[in-house]
């Protein structure tokens, strides 16, 4: 079973940018009620989407006190124990963060790092890549991140 999964978050002045568990200096972060680590919900979405269950707001919904500033890996985990109660296998994530700015592959290594611990797999099987929107729309004008990502479920 396949999964997809995206998101977008503004990009705010006095937050940190979190992106797949790290810290990318920036001079803005990204804004939401938790961490806002776009990529991680993006992946969240597609693993939940790949085992047929509701998306990131069902379990971790919007405005609980529960979420505010929470680590989007938490998200993750979850995702990990859903997987294993329904004794299913992730076999890989990819994703695709499109950001005019920061660079972010250079963090690479480290965000797959983050994810694979927290979703049980292998780093390996964790895809990373990144795009700009070449100067054009919210991205392109860096008002925000988006994110996409895809999960592979057995
Ligand atoms: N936020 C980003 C965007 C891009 N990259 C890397 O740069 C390459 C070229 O991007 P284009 O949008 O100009 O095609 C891209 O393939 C990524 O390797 C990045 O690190 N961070
Ligand atoms: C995890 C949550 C919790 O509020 O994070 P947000 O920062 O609100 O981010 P969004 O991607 O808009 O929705 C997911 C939410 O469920």
């Amino acid at each position: 079973m396949i999964g997809i999964g995206y998101d977008v978050h503004q990009f705010a002045e006095n937050r940190p940018l979190i992106l797949g568990g790290v810290e990318i200096p920036h001079s803005h972060g990204l804004s939401g009620h938790s961490d806002a680590d776009v990529l991680c919900h993006a992946i969240a979405d597609a693993v939940l989407g790949a085992m047929g269950k509701p998306d990131i707001g069902y379990y971790f919904p919007p405005g609980e006190d529960f979420c505010k500033d929470i680590c989007s890996l938490r998200i993750l985990e979850k995702c990990r124990d859903l997987l294993a109660e329904e004794n299913l296998k992730l076999i890989n994530i990819d994703s695709t963060l499109i950001a005019e700015a920061p660079k972010v592959l250079p963090h690479r290594e480290a965000m797959r790092q983050n994810i694979g611990t927290a979703l049980g797999i292998p780093p390996e099987r964790v895809g990373i890549k990144a795009t700009t929107n070449e100067t054009m729309g919210f991205v392109g004008r860096k008002e925000g991140i988006a994110a996409m990502a895809v999960a592979q479920v057995d």
